[in-house]
């Protein structure tokens, strides 16, 4: 539990000096920092401070001291600045470039644009992508998951959240210029979002590209009165609380802003998916047979709920997700003192100020919630067992919760069931290279180096 604590009167969390900081450092060189916050959770606890250069850090660890992390009112804890560097990535009128209720806002257009209601429409759209890219592979061969599957999720983002426009003609162009703005993800662009490096050039020259040809999708539309299906319309077609429509700027940022929060975090969860189900034969076996049986009753059709009945796949997914988190935590600011309560009843008191990072990672891995933590498990979601339910609300926190809860959830698992359900109905796959470890270099946590499988064609027989 955490309230808020106008005169900080809790003792503050155990904190972890310098001199224990360093003395971890060959630690987080050779072991990464999953291992180092593993052992400093199991040292300190699960609330501990640090302080780095002039910054104090407070970590949280587990559903018990998350809640405010999570539901906290904007004056409680905040996002802070801590997103700047993202204005120049997606530009001006939208997002952290502007006020918090104009940002809430936009937030609940991307609610609305990717409700399971929208979703529907885009799984024949989705479903067309995924069969002319596997139609390409040949009888049999070896690939690297890894590029495959991020090519696949942007040829998809390109049809369902930018439009038929930009697929058809521009896919090439845009794919080269989403790596220019992915360009602004770096330590020194973090730190100094405008400062004159070339990396920070490269983003602002792509931004602008895309803004303009965003800015054609849109103004064509509204001159030949075309009006499509993709989440670009819905969020063309949205409207502020006090009636205004959105400007056509913040309409390409916050596309652009979707396309990028959903880009890698996909194609990491849709990869390492991968690699668990194909080093894990018995689960392997079990989607296998899901699709069987599903092809029983619907023949070769797929709509939105017969993906719905691919629990066993969907529920490996999820515990892909689990296992390998796109991050190791998440950021937020106190705005004011606040307490934290731990599971044992101990409060400690957080003075205004503090960055507070909730290790979500740690959080997925608490043997008190998740039984044998580090074994690939699908079956740990299954009525009866639902763990990550029976652990208490922000126990699997993959996807954030509360007030930032990622929008795109839905969307994510629909477009990697799409993926995996047509790979195993026509693929007979082998991962070739060892299980891949975690790049920890990468700001967003991706299997590190290629991802080979070798694959042979194959039609699933449903008898
Ligand atoms: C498996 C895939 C995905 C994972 C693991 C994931 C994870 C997350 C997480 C952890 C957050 C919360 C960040 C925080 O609290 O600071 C988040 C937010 C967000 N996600 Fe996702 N995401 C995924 C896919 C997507 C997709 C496909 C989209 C869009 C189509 C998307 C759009 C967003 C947006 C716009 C936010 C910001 C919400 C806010 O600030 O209120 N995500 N995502």
């Amino acid at each position: 539990r955490v309230t808020s604590d106008p005169g900080c009167t809790r003792p503050p969390p155990p904190m972890v000096n310098i001199i224990a900081l360093l003395k971890l450092l060959p630690t987080l060189c050779t072991k990464g920092p999953e291992v180092t916050m593993t052992y400093l959770y199991n040292r300190f606890g699960s609330v501990f401070t640090t302080s780095f250069l002039w910054k104090r850090i407070s970590f949280l660890v587990g559903p018990e001291v998350s809640s405010l992390f999570f539901q906290g009112s904007e004056s409680e804890v905040s996002q802070g600045n801590m997103f700047e560097f993202t204005v120049p990535m997606f530009g001006p009128e939208n997002g952290f470039a502007v006020d918090y209720s104009t940002r809430i806002q936009e937030i609940h257009f991307f609610i609305d644009a990717l409700r399971p209601s929208q979703l529907r429409s885009h799984v024949d759209p989705m479903l067309r992508e995924v069969e002319d890219y596997f139609a390409k592979w040949g009888e049999e061969g070896v690939v690297d998951l890894k590029d495959e599957l991020n090519q696949i999720l942007m040829l998809i983002a390109s049809r369902c959240l930018l439009g038929n426009e930009v697929r058809e003609k521009l896919f090439g162009e845009i794919y080269t210029l989403f790596s220019g703005i992915e360009e602004g993800v770096n330590l020194v662009s973090f730190m100094l979002p405008y400062f004159p490096v070339p990396a920070n050039h490269r983003r602002d020259k792509a931004r602008i590209r895309l803004t303009e040809i965003v800015y054609d999708i849109m103004r064509s539309r509204k001159t030949y009165g075309r009006v499509e299906q993709d989440v670009l319309q819905k969020l063309m077609d949205s409207r502020y609380k006090d009636g205004r429509r959105t400007t056509e700027a913040a309409v390409a940022g916050m596309i652009i802003a979707l396309i990028f929060a959903g880009k890698h975090t996909s194609s990491n969860v849709s990869t390492w998916t991968g690699a668990c189900l194909l080093t894990h034969t018995k689960f392997l076996d079990v989607v296998v047979e899901e699709q069987r049986e599903i092809m029983r009753k619907y023949k070769d059709k797929i709509d939105y709920n017969v993906l719905s009945k691919m629990e066993t796949l969907h529920s490996s997914i999820k515990e892909a997700g689990r296992m390998h988190p796109a991050t190791l935590g998440l950021i937020r600011q106190t705005q004011k003192n606040i307490t934290v309560r731990t599971k044992e009843g101990t409060e400690y008191g957080i003075p205004k100020g503090d960055t507070l990072v909730n290790l979500v990672m740690l959080t997925s891995k608490l043997s008190h919630i998740y039984k044998d933590p580090e074994v690939y498990d699908p079956y740990r979601f299954r009525p009866g067992r639902e763990e990550d339910k029976v652990g208490g609300r922000f126990s699997y926190a993959i996807f954030g919760g509360g007030s930032h809860v990622c929008p795109g959830e839905a969307y994510a698992f629909l477009q990697i069931k799409i993926i995996w359900s047509h790979l195993l109905r026509n693929f007979e796959l082998k991962l070739t290279s060892p299980f891949p470890k975690t790049d920890w270099s990468k700001f967003m946590l991706e299997p590190k180096g290629k991802v080979l499988v070798n694959y042979k064609r194959r039609h699933l027989e449903s008898n």
